[in-house]
């Protein structure tokens, strides 16, 4: 028999242990098709160990006298059975007899508006924004026959071009030496950016192969450095990385672009060089030669200054250092570096492999042999010829100005004679005020080219330049206005909502869904308390190399749907480990802060969850985040949780993303939809009896936190960090977004605290109090701010970034919110400085 509201408020965790549950009852209908969870849960109960001793703890506040309830239902006496211990084992957190909890998630409600019920109907054909053309193709773009038929191949699996790739391409393939010029790549989120410069680049390199082979002449890796491409992010250096080496598979053949003679393209190899990796390795990679770099700032500007054999195309060998004999004794000093290279026979000039570089057993001092014969002539046309600076506008809300700004004197420092002949490409989907800066910093006299499906470069609409900044027109974009304490159970509802629409499905490939939060602490107390048997298994914590199936754990609430998380404090193994793992799962979830945000492309995401809105970056890192979805043409949708204090923001960011569309199409698409809390309940708790099921999850979470003083402590950590981050919202925010409006009590409950934790006024002043001063790249020596205890990215008190063993001063970054703008702000910059 469904309860009425104000017996669920006062249901008590005593009433529940005295009048177990014995009647059996049908599973409600989402656990039936979560099989496994079902047949989990009704394992019986085992004793609490004793360990366990917060559950015996009085509790901290009774708020309400209640009469005993009737005794509950299957699914709640089997969430009780749910919650893991340390060892893996189940048990039931039952508060002893006398000891009443209570829960009173449906009660002393907010005052919550009735969903804005949408007036213009959806349009039900949906043209995606960022698909392949219809009519292009690759053949047409004048890039090889090789490389057309390589991306057509089953490896590749491209049939034709994007708007931005078929504008992009033949810029830069077509143009002639006299010709060549710069340009800023701005197109949507999924729009194909990445190969819109990496095919340009790959073809002007074989033409150069081509060409030397028509004189006899054979490239090799030794020749240095010709491409850089600078990324934001360890996680995105990869993955491009990752794109290029399979890009370039086609070369492991031998191609035949010089008629009949055959030139190989081997020597075109990809590297890495980011934060949080061996620099050991990467300098013997520098050593044998990487043509094509995929660099993050900090540790390409550290290795430009610091690592000897470190080329780039066309530069001479830097002199020798007079290193005179070493006593076996001080030996053990010496830097890899600098001791001899010995090459094991049979090793291949152009394989990337580590294992070939072994260091003598010996103790005596061999002088350094050079491992290629030096280059005796320096022809013009071996220079540094690209340098790509992908997701300008967050390389520069970073703080890597500094580090950028050293990038650009070294190479010029080291390249001046050719440095004009250098092609700079500035590409982002969304172009802020800090890329205009590094637009006038990195490039002359650049082109912009907009790939913004029917606006073509410089369309003009009444008179004016138009400009498009709008998530792709395919995704569905939905908010969920939900009171702070029912955030919890909404989330685990509409999770539970998302998987069994999957699942119903014959043939569905299952579900992929990136969860944002606030901060890092928010992502693992999240991630261990919705975690199943493993919770505590933590891999960075095991000695030994990560095992890949510690990175996830299961939520007995989402059947075996494995949960992942991601953000800028785990250990680098971790991070890449996890998001290979999301991305070679059918289905998952991953748990993230705004890392995960740019440029990310993990193949078949269906959903985004903002469950915190973004504190930086405002409309654009909206925008960034629910691109995740909806990649290269396909469907998705995006969440949005939003209090009833934050009304405000759906139609400031609608406003920022309309007033930036083209045409009245996309708006209608760009509309954000309202769901009511109660319909995502309902859903996701199986019907009628939502508001029971949701308040024995949200208990049994409570008690989860009691049962444990590290699960407690872990919660008021999170809940202090989240805060603490919720606090920085930029001043222009501030109306929707300002921390006195937060109900703290009420959003503890969504922490699974019964009460929030004492002394976060200091904790909130001090956090506004850092982002007012300097917001600075902290820790450039490995590629990303070091986060503070609130998640935050750190900012060093003296305002100097720490790269690479070098101070550099850091000005004020552009961390905190920027307009935003685009390309006309853009171009106006531009005008400026021609
Ligand atoms: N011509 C194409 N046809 C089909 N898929 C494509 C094509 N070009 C690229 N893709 C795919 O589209 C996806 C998105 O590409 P990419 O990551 O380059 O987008 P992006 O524009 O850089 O996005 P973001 O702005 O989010 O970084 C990738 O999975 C890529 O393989």
């Amino acid at each position: 028999m469904p309860r009425s509201k104000a017996e669920i408020a006062q249901r008590t965790e005593g009433d529940r242990a005295a009048q177990p549950s014995t009647q059996p009852r049908p599973a409600p209908q989402s656990l039936q098709v979560l099989p496994e969870t079902h047949t989990q849960l009704a394992q019986p109960a085992k004793e609490v160990p004793q360990g366990i001793k917060s559950a015996q703890e009085p509790p901290k506040k009774r708020r309400r006298k209640s009469p005993p309830l009737e005794a509950d239902d299957e699914f709640s006496a089997l969430l009780d059975q749910a919650t893991p211990t340390a060892d893996g084992e189940k048990v039931k957190h039952a508060a002893p007899a006398g000891k009443k909890y209570i829960s009173s998630l449906f009660s002393s409600m907010p005052e919550i508006r009735e969903p804005v019920v949408q007036t213009q109907p959806r349009p039900s054909v949906l043209t995606p924004s960022n698909a392949p053309t219809l009519d292009g193709s690759f053949e047409s773009l004048g890039i090889s026959s090789v490389l057309s038929k390589h991306l057509t191949s089953e490896k590749m699996n491209l049939q034709r071009p994007t708007t931005i790739q078929q504008l992009a391409v033949p810029f830069f393939t077509r143009q002639s030496q006299s010709e060549q010029r710069d340009a800023i790549l701005r197109a949507q989120t999924g729009s194909g950016k990445t190969l819109a410069y990496l095919l340009p680049i790959l073809q002007d390199l074989m033409a150069l192969s081509n060409a030397f082979a028509a004189e006899g002449k054979t490239l090799d890796r030794s020749v240095g450095t010709l491409a850089i491409i600078i990324v934001p992010t360890r996680e995105l250096a990869n993955q491009i990385c990752e794109v290029a080496t399979k890009l370039l598979s086609f070369a492991s053949e031998r191609s035949s672009d010089q008629g009949s003679k055959t030139v190989s393209h081997r020597w075109l190899i990809p590297g890495l060089l980011s934060g949080g990796a061996h620099r050991q390795h990467e300098k013997a990679r520098l050593r044998k030669g990487v043509p094509l770099l995929v660099a993050t700032p900090g540790r390409l500007i550290d290795h430009l200054q610091t690592t000897r054999s470190f080329r780039l195309a066309g530069e001479p060998e830097r002199p020798k250092q007079q290193s005179k004999p070493k006593k076996p004794s001080e030996e053990d000093d010496f830097d890899i570096e600098d001791r001899p290279y010995v090459r094991p026979e049979g090793a291949a000039d152009d394989e990337d492999s580590e294992e070939d570089f072994t260091l003598p057993q010996s103790r005596s001092y061999r002088p350094r042999k050079p491992m290629y014969q030096p280059v005796k002539e320096i022809d013009a046309r071996l220079h540094l010829r690209w340098l790509v600076l992908d997701e300008a506008d967050r390389l520069m809300d970073m703080g890597f100005e500094p580090q950028i700004t050293s990038v650009l004197e070294e190479c010029a420092k080291r390249q001046s004679r050719s440095s004009t002949a250098r092609r700079t490409i500035l590409c982002s989907a969304t172009m802020a005020d800090g890329a205009a800066k590094l637009a006038t910093m990195a490039l002359r006299d650049p082109l912009l080219i907009k790939g913004d499906g029917d606006a073509p470069p410089g369309t003009q609409q009444n008179g004016a330049t138009v400009d498009r900044f709008a998530p792709p027109s395919q995704l569905t974009q939905s908010y969920i206005m939900t009171a702070p304490k029912l955030r919890f159970v909404c989330l685990v509802a509409l999770l539970r909502q998302i998987f069994t629409r999957g699942l119903r499905k014959t043939n569905d490939r299952g579900k992929k869904v990136l969860v944002f939060m606030t901060c890092t602490d928010a992502v693992n107390y999240h991630w261990t308390a919705l975690g199943g048997l493993s919770m505590e298994r933590s891999v960075e914590q095991e000695a030994g190399k990560p095992k890949p199936e510690s990175l996830s754990v299961q939520s007995q609430l989402l059947g075996k749907v494995p949960i992942f998380r991601l953000h800028g404090n785990l250990e680098l193994a971790t991070r890449l480990g996890s998001l290979k793992a999301f991305s070679e799962s059918d289905s998952g979830i991953l748990l993230c802060t705004s890392l995960a945000a740019r440029g990310l492309d993990v193949p078949f995401v269906s959903n985004v969850i903002q469950y915190d809105l973004p504190t930086e970056g405002g409309a654009t890192e909206y925008i960034h985040r629910v691109g995740r979805t909806a990649r290269a043409g396909n469907v998705g949708e995006a969440w949005a949780f939003v209090l009833p204090t934050e009304a405000g923001w759906v139609d400031w960011v609608q406003n920022k993303m309309k007033s930036n569309s083209v045409s009245d199409a996309p708006k209608a698409l760009s509309d954000m939809r309202e769901v009511a809390a109660n319909e995502i309940l309902s859903k996701g708790f199986g019907g009628e009896d939502y508001e029971t099921r949701a308040t024995d999850v949200q208990m049994n979470y409570e008690r989860w936190v009691e049962s444990k003083p590290e699960y407690g402590a872990a919660a008021r950590k999170a809940f202090t960090s989240h805060v603490r981050a919720y606090a920085t919202h930029p001043s222009e925010e501030k109306a929707f977004f300002h921390v006195k409006n937060l109900h703290l009590g009420h959003l503890a409950k969504a922490f699974g605290l019964r009460d929030a934790p004492a002394g976060l006024g200091g904790a909130v002043g001090r956090a506004q109090q850092e982002m007012k001063t300097k917001r600075a790249k902290a820790d450039a020596s490995d590629d990303e701010p070091e986060m503070g205890k609130s998640g935050k990215p750190m900012i060093p008190r003296s305002g100097r970034a720490l790269d690479g063993g070098r101070m550099h001063a850091a000005k004020a970054g552009q961390i905190g919110e920027f307009a935003v703008g685009g390309a006309s702000m853009v171009e106006s910059m531009l005008k400026r400085k021609r």
